[in-house]
């Protein structure tokens, strides 16, 4: 029988204590190449100590983190993200003195120069649906355009893992939809695995292929959205809020 493929991301038996409390307590998740995963908790049950652990912003009390075939603790946020490991965070991060142009030339001069270059600026603002915003102050783009701004910008490195810290957050219907279909797009013609934080449960139901779900801490159940949203202990934690 052929071996099963390694996982693209692996963690095991994740824990983080802030001094008496466990924010993180034995989480063993797996993401496979170019899959889409959403992770989706009540307030408080770890989603985004979870996301700082793998992307290096916080160091484990406990367990261990593989990626792309390698450990990764120890490494730096810097240092994930050259591996293939990039984040986009809840805060927006964009340079709001400079164009979006700039902004994305800032994110991609860092493999490209010259005409490619160029050319690389142009593709992502045109897939980003930004062409129209090019010259315009990242401070002066609304919010739905901030974040397209921001996803083109931790995407500009061809990521093989892009994780996203509730990129819909505050965000129009519209909106909500159009990025949606940018991560899809984004998925299905770059392979990039998705791992994405999000309260927006249309959201959730339009991109996720799986659904892991965290509570205090720790894994309660992972599986299709249909599935996990039907489970009475996934209903009996959002406290009967529509799932
Ligand atoms: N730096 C910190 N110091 C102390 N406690 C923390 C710290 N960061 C998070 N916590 C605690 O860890 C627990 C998990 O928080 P976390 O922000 O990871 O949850 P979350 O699922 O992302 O919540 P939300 O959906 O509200 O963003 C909470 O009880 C929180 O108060």
């Amino acid at each position: 029988m052929a071996a099963e493929p390694e996982p693209l991301l692996s963690t095991d038996a994740l824990r983080k204590e802030f001094g008496g409390l466990v924010a993180t307590d034995d989480v063993s998740l797996t993401v496979s190449p170019g899959e889409r995963r959403c992770l989706i908790g009540p307030n408080g049950a770890g989603k985004s100590t979870l996301v700082s652990l793998i992307t290096g912003q916080l160091d484990p009390t406990a367990g261990s983190i593989r990626f792309a075939g390698e450990g990764i603790d120890g490494l730096s946020p810097h240092e994930r993200v050259d591996r293939g490991l990039s984040v986009k965070f809840q805060v927006p991060s964009v340079y709001g003195e400079f164009s979006t142009r700039e902004n994305l030339r800032l994110a991609l001069q860092r493999r490209q120069s010259g005409e490619a270059l160029k050319e690389a600026i142009d593709a992502s603002l045109e897939r980003f649906d930004l062409t129209e915003e090019a010259g315009i102050r990242a401070d002066a783009l609304s919010h739905g355009e901030k974040q397209r701004l921001e996803i083109a910008m931790a995407s500009a490195l061809d990521p093989a893992l892009l994780l996203l810290d509730e990129p819909v957050a505050g965000l129009s219907v519209e909106e909500t939809e159009r990025i949606a279909d940018l991560l899809i797009e984004l998925n299905e013609s770059a392979g990039v695995a998705l791992l994405v934080i999000e309260h927006d449960m249309a959201f959730v139901r339009a991109i996720a292929e799986r659904v892991t779900v965290l509570h205090q801490g720790s894994i309660l159940t992972e599986g299709e959205m249909e599935a996990v949203a039907n489970d009475p202990t996934v209903r009996d934690v959002y406290l009967g809020e529509e799932v």
